[in-house]
Formats: structure tokens, C-alpha cells, sequence
């Protein structure tokens, strides 16, 4: 609630509108019974044609402002409640972009769409319910409880014995409800996660021929969702009628004692007429207030859910605040922001825990890297490196230790800035939907074609754009259209077209052939010889002629030096590089 209302405050012209047409509807809703009473009572009694008359307009004119009522609050609670749900998801997505590695493990990519898609949806849901009920309800219930008192107390003694029961019977739903709705939503989640990994993973998963056992585990998803659903729904089945029944009995009990009080004169029919209107009214709004209640427990775990994300503070604070805007100056596009001019990168001691892990996966690594130089990092697999060269744009910070960009702490330096002056190119080539272009340029959004098409061709990726059929070719969804090393070498153009102080290849020359990663690499010398570069490869032939190679072994350097150097003083770099060419080759290296 606390979080609707918090939004809420952003609307507060409609919300004001809201509020009057609720009242215009009570007006509508309550009034017309009285009327009717009155044209019962003292026009068809009496005989008063002219009366009645005069009521039927007056009962026109209420039903036209009723109608006009009703369709305001429609308006009004759409409006809201969408406004709300939008600013809600915004709010959320752009936490999201605040967040670094380590919370997005915390959450996970599938728990994290669903508290964006689903928990703003029960919010909306419940918000649609809310604004038109919460606010009329009270009303109602506590007009018509007042008329109906004034309509006749004796009878108005049956209703009020009623409603503690319902509302008693409302409050242990509610409870109930909670923690079937908490589990409804963390199966919901269950499901999202394997849809995701079905989806994306569908080669594997038929290579194989593992689709049995996914559909298994699907299965086992839905079942749980459907097993905490279909609790709820029986839940509300078994209230709905019993909440009909008590209201039922009610009506009896009040026909019985009318019946008695019209035979002894001191009922009217017009009285009754009107009586059983309110009475309808009250007990109506009490259903509605129940339905608004039993709501309540879902939207509060949505809410709970929603709210964790917005309250999580980033362990790396970065300059997009939760409201898109720079923490300095504004809102700012990542082109507006300053870069640092990277000119060393220097590791102290550097040892690294994951925020999820026991053991160091880097133990105590220095080294250092200055402009025009290429430093590479290799290693068996686990060994630490991409863990290494992920700490230099901040993914994590490190546990102990320090690395220093031009002397200075990297924990100092805003990490957007940072990040402004690294080009990464991941281990995993990652494109987004859009032409080939707009992939390219999103390395540099104002990049010129001339640019585009430069980085393509360092990158050795301008053939086959051609061949694909220019630049302006759509790259689909997962960049199906593209291979494994054709979506290297846009992710390096990508990198290339910055034009960053450093370069990152964390294993980025994997999927391509030796002789386009010989070629690249020549290509990429030229390009990049004014800047600082960072390689993780698993090739001896990717590093050879680095100016310094460092040797991880499970998290710590064994060796730093030339390849000339290693081969004569570092046993593993040695044992790797024998394992992958010839002696003669090496001689040659
Ligand atoms: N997000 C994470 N949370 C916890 N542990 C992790 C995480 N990412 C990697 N690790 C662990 O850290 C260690 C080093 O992993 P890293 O990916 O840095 O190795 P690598 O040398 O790059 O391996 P490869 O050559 O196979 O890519 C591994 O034991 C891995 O299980």
C-alpha cells in the first residue's frame, strides 16, 4: 500500500477526480432508493401524479450524473492504475541498470522479469479494484448504514449482527491467502526460469535429446503453480458462496421481521423497498471490500517483491540513479559522460572473492600495464582469468588489494566514466535485436558510417556483412542469423569503433579460424597500438608476441614475462604451449 501510495503522489489532479466521481456515484447509488421510496409512500399512495412526475426527473437528472460518474471513475482508475504500473516498471528496470554483477546473481535474470512483468501486473490489477472500491466502499457502507438505520432500526439490527462475521470471515482468508499467493508467485518464477533456459538452450537441449527430461522439469513447474493456484481459487470458492449464504439469510430474516412490522403498521412497503435497496447497497460493498481484501495478501507479496529490488543499493555505485539521471548533472546518455584518460592499469595484490563463493578465485596477482602495451592472460580453465580482467571495468570490486588506474584507486573513479574508456569484447559475443549498423554503433552511438564500416573491416567482419547484404541487415532475435565467429567479430567492431584507452578480449578470438584470427590480429595491432590491451586467450599463437604474459594458476600468477621468457623460466606456460604446437613452431614463434 505504502508503495502504491508513494506513486500515487505523482497523480494527484486525477486522484482528486477519482475521489469526486466516487462520491458522484454514491450520490447516484443511495439517492435513487430514497427517491423511489418517497414516489412509493407518497405518489402512488396518495395518488399524486404531479409528484411523481417531479421524482422521475429528478431521478433522470441523478441517473445522468451517475452515468457521468461511472465513466470518470472508469477513466480515472485506468489512468491511474496504468500511470502507476508504468512508473513502477521504469522504476524497476532502471534499478536493475544500476546493479552490478553481484546483485543480478543475487536475483537472478528470471526473478528479476518477473517482479518487472508479473508483480506489476497483480499491482495493477489490484490498483484497478482498489481505486474504484476503496474509496467507494466506505462510502457506501457508511451512507447506506446511516439510511438504513434512519429507514428502520429494528430491521437495520439484522445487518449490523452480520457484518462483524463477515468481516471476521474476510480477515482468516486474507491470512490464509498470503502465503498461497508467496508460493503461487515463486512457482511463477520457477516456470519463467526454465521457459528461459528451454528457449535459449533448445540446441542443446535437442542435441541431447534432453527434451524428455526438460519437459519433465517444466512439468514439475507447472504443477507447482498450478497446485498453489488451485488452492486459492478453492479458497475463494468455498468464501464467495458462503458470504452469499450469510447475506441471504439476512434478507430472509428481514422479509420475516417486515412482514411483521408492515402487519402492525409501523413499516411502510416504500420504506421496505428502500430498506432492502440500502441493505443490497451494504452488503454489496461489503463483497467489494472483501474482494479488494482478499486481493490484498497477493499485491502485498508483489509489492514486498517489487520493493526489495528498488531498496537494494548497488555494491558499485555507478552514475545512472534509479530516476535515469546522472549523479552529477543531470540526465546524461552515456555518450555525454566524461571519459578517463587510461594511460596504467596497475594490479596490487589483488586477491578476489565472489560474493557467493568460500574460496579466493584470485590470490594475491600484481602486474602492471601501461599505454601501447598488450598484456595476456592465460591459463587452464577455471584458472581465474576472466574473473581477472572483469574487475578492470568494475563488474566486481576487488576483496583485497587494490588495482590503480593511473595511480589512483579504481573504487575512487565513477564507474560509468570507467567504463566509458574500456572497450570489452566478452567471451560470450552478445548482439541485440537491430541492424548490423546499430549493432556496431552501440560501441559509440553518433559513430558515422565511414566509422561503422572502418571497425567492420579491422575486425574482418565488412566481407561477410556484404555478403549478408549491407549494413542495414537485421541481426534476429539471439543473432540466429549470424555465426559463432561472424558475432565475434561484430562484438570486436563494436569495441573497435570507441575507440577506447583499453581493449578487453576475454577469450574473443575463440570461434574464429587461425588464419582470420592471424589476419585480425595484424589488423587490430595497427588499430590498437596507441592504446592499452587486455587478452585472455587459450591459444598460444592469440598471445605470442604480447609484450607481457601472465600465467594463472588456480588464482595465482606463476609466471609473468615474454613468450621467450616463459618458455625458458615458467613450466606450466611451458607445458601449455608444448600441448598446443611444435617445437618448431615455437622456435618460430
Ligand atoms: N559469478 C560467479 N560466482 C561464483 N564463482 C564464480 C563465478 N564466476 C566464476 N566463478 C568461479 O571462479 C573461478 C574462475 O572462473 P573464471 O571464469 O574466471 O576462469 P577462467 O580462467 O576464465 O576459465 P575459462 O578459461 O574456462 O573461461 C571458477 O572456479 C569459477 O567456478
Amino acid at each position: 500500500m505504502k508503495l502504491i501510495l508513494n506513486y500515487l503522489k505523482n497523480y494527484k489532479k486525477i486522484f482528486l477526480l477519482n475521489v469526486i466521481s466516487v462520491f458522484g456515484f454514491a450520490l447516484v447509488e443511495l439517492g435513487i432508493p430514497t427517491i423511489v421510496a418517497r414516489m412509493i409512500d407518497r405518489g402512488i399512495s396518495g395518488r399524486d401524479a404531479a409528484y411523481i412526475w417531479k421524482m422521475g426527473g429528478v431521478i433522470l437528472v441523478i441517473s445522468l450524473v451517475g452515468v457521468a460518474g461511472t465513466i470518470l471513475l472508469g477513466y480515472c482508475c485506468a489512468y491511474l492504475s496504468t500511470s502507476v504500473v508504468r512508473d513502477l516498471r521504469n522504476d524497476i528496470f532502471r534499478k536493475t541498470q544500476t546493479f552490478s554483477h553481484s546483485e543480478f546473481n543475487r536475483f537472478g535474470t528470471s526473478s528479476l522479469i518477473t517482479r518487472t512483468n508479473n508483480d506489476a501486473f497483480q499491482i495493477q490489477m489490484f490498483m484497478n479494484i482498489l481505486l474504484r472500491t476503496a474509496l467507494m466502499t466506505p462510502v457506501m457502507i457508511v451512507s447506506s448504514i446511516v439510511l438504513v438505520l434512519k429507514a428502520s432500526l429494528r430491521l437495520s439490527m439484522v445487518i449490523l449482527a452480520t457484518i462483524p462475521l463477515i468481516i471476521l470471515g474476510v480477515i482468516i482468508v486474507a491470512k490464509i491467502s498470503e502465503s498461497i499467493s508467496e508460493n503461487q508467485q515463486n512457482s511463477l518464477e520457477w516456470i519463467n526460469r526454465i521457459s528461459r533456459e528451454n528457449l535459449s538452450g533448445i540446441r542443446v537441449i535437442r542435441a541431447f535429446t534432453n527434451d524428455n527430461y526438460e519437459k519433465k522439469r517444466f512439468d514439475e513447474a507447472n504443477l507447482s503453480y498450478m497446485k498453489f493456484s488451485k488452492r486459492l481459487f478453492k479458497l475463494m470458492s468455498v468464501t464467495q458462496p458462503v458470504f452469499f449464504l450469510l447475506m441471504n439469510l439476512a434478507g430472509m430474516l428481514i422479509y420475516w421481521i417486515s412482514s411483521i412490522l408492515i402487519n402492525q403498521n409501523s413499516l411502510q412497503v416504500g420504506q421496505l423497498v428502500a430498506f432492502m435497496d440500502y441493505l443490497f447497497h451494504v452488503m454489496f460493498s461489503i463483497m467489494l471490500f472483501c474482494l479488494v481484501f482478499m486481493m490484498y495478501p497477493k499485491a502485498q507479496v508483489s509489492a514486498r517483491r517489487i520493493t526489495k529490488v528498488l531498496k537494494t543499493t548497488p555494491s558499485i555505485p555507478t552514475q545512472i540513479t534509479e530516476h535515469g539521471e546522472g549523479t552529477e548533472g543531470g540526465n546524461r546518455d552515456s555518450g555525454d559522460l566524461n571519459k578517463i584518460d587510461i594511460k596504467e592499469i596497475r594490479f596490487e595484490h589483488v586477491t578476489f572473492v565472489y560474493p557467493d563463493g568460500e574460496e579466493a578465485v584470485l590470490k594475491d596477482v600484481s602486474f602492471a600495464v601501461n599505454r601501447g602495451e598488450t598484456i595476456a592472460f592465460i591459463g587452464s580453465t577455471g584458472s581465474g582469468k576472466s574473473t581477472l580482467i572483469n574487475l578492470v571495468p568494475r563488474a566486481y570490486d576487488v576483496t583485497e588489494g587494490s588495482i590503480l588506474i593511473n595511480g589512483e584507486d579504481i573504487r575512487k573513479l565513477p564507474a560509468q566514466e570507467l567504463r566509458q574508456s574500456i572497450g570489452f569484447i566478452p567471451q560470450k559475443a552478445m548482439l541485440f535485436g537491430g541492424t548490423i549498423a546499430e549493432n556496431i554503433r552501440y560501441g559509440k552511438k553518433d559513430a558515422s558510417m565511414e566509422e561503422v564500416a572502418h571497425a567492420a573491416k579491422v575486425a574482418h567482419a565488412y566481407d561477410f556483412i556484404m555478403e549478408k547484404g549491407g549494413f542495414e541487415e537485421l541481426i534476429t532475435e539471439n543473432a540466429t542469423n549470424v555465426s559463432g565467429g561472424q558475432r565475434q567479430r561484430l562484438s570486436i567492431a563494436r569495441a573497435l569503433v570507441r575507440r577506447p584507452d583499453v581493449y578487453i578480449f576475454d577469450d574473443s578470438f575463440s570461434a574464429l579460424d587461425f588464419k582470420t584470427d592471424a589476419k585480425l590480429r595484424g589488423e587490430l595491432k595497427k588499430e590498437t597500438k596507441e592504446a592499452i590491451v587486455m587478452i585472455v586467450a587459450q591459444r598460444i599463437s592469440s598471445i605470442v608476441d604480447a609484450d607481457r604474459i601472465v600465467v594463472l594458476n588456480e588464482g595465482s600468477v606463476v609466471g609473468i614475462g615474454t613468450h621467450q621468457e616463459l618458455m625458458k623460466g615458467c613450466q606450466i606456460y611451458r607445458e601449455i604451449a608444448l600441448s598446443q604446437l611444435s617445437e618448431e613452431e615455437l622456435a618460430n614463434a
